[in-house]
């Protein structure tokens, strides 16, 4: 409630069958996710399924499933699903772009019609049975579009509250109906505290991103939510976590919202990076990378690029700089108004600008189908933002590529971290940035997310058992800068 009121309203959700269902093809390595490592630990784990119609879907969501063009289950889903549906709490790992969403969306909803929950209908006070949070607007609009179209044809309603939109439009959507509540933390507490929806039916609580949700920039905020008047305790609801990254300090915090027993799921290496990424780090200088940057969109054609970028500020700076070079280039980053921030995602999931120039606030979750390339014109200070960004091209088995200016004045912290990253993702790693990692000067950086890989489920006795001090989950000077738009 600070600044101008906020007069934005959305535009309405596409209506025709064809627009709720569009999707982009899995790619030629979309069968080797099979080949993926699944660890899966906590007591009497449900066996996997390898088949939609092992999933036990009723026939509209099976129907739904299909026109979404999902032919198998991606490992996440094979397993995750029955956990779900076996009334499991979950912390699930699982790379960047492996179909995370519906792994969740789909055994919560079967449960829904399973039980035969009410139309929702109008009403002053709301009570839903779900609810979703993800960290940035964009990302929790891009949920609820899924939610909407796995519900397709059946009596189940979502809806999606965030920040930058008009208050009163918000409610109104809240009020005429609400199985599903989608949100950001800010808004949604909004909603919470003004008493327009009840937590009396709550079954599920979703955390996306769920790292990103309980560091230290939304951890109060989702210890507020929790303990909003009505909240079910953790006994008492379904508690599911997704992310690509899970720091250890993150997950230990992350037991205080979960049943003892929640099952722990890794698909791969708990913070990998997606192997189908091909990842290039470039030695350059501050002031070369303009001309680097230009360089490499110039060869890439129309491809569309991400490029990610350390300030609002700079984002501004470099899309000026783009256009004036003739690029067609949209930016994304907090300072620009709600309506601007949807009309630059549109314009480049359109392909109409190629180029989109963003902040942090773009790094998680978005999926967007023909994205080629990822450029770290600035890296990032943690490795798992890092591999989020990247996680924005090859995706659902198509082949991407990022390409990060690396210089090492500022970014000599991340080597050691960003070396094990690409040996890990089996990419090949430049000798300087190994002698950079392995020297005195790197090896002394301050890097809070420097223990990449260590963390798989802390219950099993993760790093902690050595001598190293417990390091506070800080955000990412990037994340912080965010913050207050993330809402
Ligand atoms: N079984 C499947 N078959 C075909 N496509 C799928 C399947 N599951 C998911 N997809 C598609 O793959 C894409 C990526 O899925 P999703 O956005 O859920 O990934 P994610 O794991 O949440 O990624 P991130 O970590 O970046 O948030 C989406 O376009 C989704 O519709």
């Amino acid at each position: 409630p600070k600044g101008p009121k906020v007069v934005y309203v959305p535009p309405p959700p596409p209506e025709e069958e064809s627009s709720i269902f569009s999707h982009y093809a899995t790619g030629i390595n979309f069968d080797k996710y099979d080949d993926i490592l699944v660890d899966v630990s906590g007591s009497n784990p449900p066996k996997a399924i390898m088949t939609f119609d092992e999933a036990g879907l009723c026939e509209s969501l099976r129907k739904n499933v299909t026109k979404s063009g999902y032919v198998k289950p991606t490992p996440v889903q094979k397993h995750g699903i029955p956990i779900i549906s076996a009334g499991r709490d979950l912390m699930a790992c699982a790379q960047t772009g492996s179909g995370k969403t519906a792994a969740f969306l789909l055994p919560i909803l079967q449960r829904l019609m399973a039980d035969g929950v009410a139309a929702s209908k109008f009403s002053e006070v709301q009570e839903p049975e779900v609810i979703i949070v993800a960290p940035t607007r964009e990302l929790i609009n891009q949920i609820y579009l899924e939610a909407r179209k796995f519900a397709y044809g059946t009596c189940v309603r979502p809806v999606v509250v965030y920040g930058g939109i008009n208050t009163g439009y918000t409610i109104r959507e809240v009020l005429k109906g609400c199985n599903i509540l989608c949100g950001t933390p800010g808004r949604l507490l909004d909603i919470i505290g003004r008493g327009k929806v009840g937590l009396s039916k709550l079954r599920y609580l979703v955390l996306d991103e769920a790292d990103r949700m309980l560091d230290m920039g939304f951890e109060p905020d989702m210890r507020k939510l929790v303990g909003s008047p009505g909240m079910p305790s953790k006994e008492d609801r379904q508690t599911l976590m997704f992310s690509a990254t899970y720091p250890e300090d993150i997950q230990r915090m992350a037991a205080d919202f979960l049943k003892v027993d929640y099952i722990f799921l890794a698909v791969g290496v708990v913070g990998g990076a997606c192997s189908d990424v091909e990842q290039t780090i470039v030695q350059v200088d501050q002031y070369s990378k303009r001309d680097q940057l230009l360089e490499l969109l110039r060869s890439t054609g129309n491809e569309r690029t991400m490029v990610f970028v350390e300030t609002k500020r700079s984002a501004d700076f470099i899309a000026t700089f783009l256009c004036q070079e003739k690029l067609s280039t949209t930016s994304i980053h907090g300072d620009r108004e709600q309506r601007e921030r949807e009309k630059a995602l549109s314009d480049f999931r359109t392909g109409q600008c190629p180029v989109l120039v963003a902040t942090s606030v773009a790094a998680r979750g978005l999926d967007i189908e023909q994205v080629q390339h990822v450029v770290n014109f600035d890296l990032p200070s943690s490795i798992d933002e890092y591999v989020h960004r990247i996680g924005r091209t090859g995706r659902c088995g198509n082949i991407g590529r990022a390409v990060s200016f690396f210089n090492p004045e500022s970014d000599t912290p991340l080597a050691r971290s960003l070396v094990k990253v690409l040996s890990g993702a089996q990419q090949e790693v430049p000798k300087w940035l190994e002698e950079i990692a392995f020297s005195a000067h790197g090896t002394t950086g301050f890097n809070p997310r420097g223990k990449v890989f260590a963390s798989t489920d802390t219950r099993k006795g993760g790093s902690f058992k050595t001598d190293e001090p417990p390091q506070a989950s800080a955000p990412s000077p990037a994340a912080a800068a965010d913050d207050e738009e993330w809402e």
